[in-house]
């Protein structure tokens, strides 16, 4: 058997991606979550981790030195990487929002938008018929309208705490995301059966968590 090299995020999805691993019966250790390591080998298993940022880990599938990894649909949306999706792991939901101070209507001359996530926020408004500037963040993005920078957020939302507590509404809905497993092309072709049997598995494991 050979090696599978597989790309998490670090952060928020991993723990919830290694449990549906073990739930599809993958004997993982479990000291992988507290270790500063970034790549990790589980020789019984014949797998390979390593731990990327999130937005990153498209960017390894699509280059070939990870054959899968598992990355929200947000960075898929906003990478547009050739990478193939192989299952909607339904972990880690959420969903992508434009948000602004209440009562408010877009600046008519020069609307502003701040976001993480320029491609998903242009396509958007795009889509919509509307030009806007997109003033690129890297996190704080609710700091934006508060403090006058732009009219609107294009942004992740989970619980809404954050809007709430900075006194922002959500205006539309853009997309609802939730993490998913892709691969190279390349390893799909060439590692197909081991690839396709821990979809399956991933696929089962999916089904066996939401009951
Ligand atoms: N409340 C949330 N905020 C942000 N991301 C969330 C949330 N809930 C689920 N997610 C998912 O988790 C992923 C982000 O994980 P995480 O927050 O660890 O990274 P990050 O803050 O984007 O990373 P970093 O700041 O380290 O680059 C997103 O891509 C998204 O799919
Ligand atoms: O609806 P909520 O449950 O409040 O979650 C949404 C918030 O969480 C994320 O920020 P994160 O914590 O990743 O920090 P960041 O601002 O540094 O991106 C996201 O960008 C929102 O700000």
């Amino acid at each position: 058997m050979e090696y599978l090299t597989i790309a998490m995020p670090k952060g928020r999805i991993f723990e919830e991606a290694l449990e549906l691993l073990k739930t599809a019966g993958y004997d993982l250790p479990n000291e992988m979550e507290d270790s500063r390591k970034l790549i990790v080998e589980v020789p019984s298993e014949q797998l390979r981790f390593i731990l990327a940022k999130p937005m990153d880990v498209p960017v390894y599938v699509e280059h070939g030195v990870a054959d899968l990894g598992v990355a929200g649909k947000d960075v898929l949306l906003e990478q547009q990487r050739s990478v193939m999706e192989l299952v909607d792991l339904q972990i880690s939901y959420c969903y992508m929002a434009t948000a602004g101070l209440p009562d408010t209507v877009m600046n008519d001359v020069a609307p502003r938008v701040a976001t993480k996530y320029p491609t998903i926020a242009t396509t958007f408004f795009k889509e919509k018929g509307e030009q806007v500037e997109i003033i690129e963040l890297n996190g704080s993005i609710e700091l934006a309208p508060m403090i006058g920078l732009a009219d609107r957020i294009v942004d992740i939302v989970s619980t809404g705490r954050t809007l709430k507590e900075n006194g922002l509404v959500e205006y539309e809905k853009i997309a609802d995301i939730t993490s998913r497993l892709v691969a190279n092309p390349v390893s799909y072709r060439v590692k197909q059966a081991r690839i396709r049997d821990m979809a399956k598995r991933l696929q089962q494991a999916v089904g066996e968590m939401q009951r």
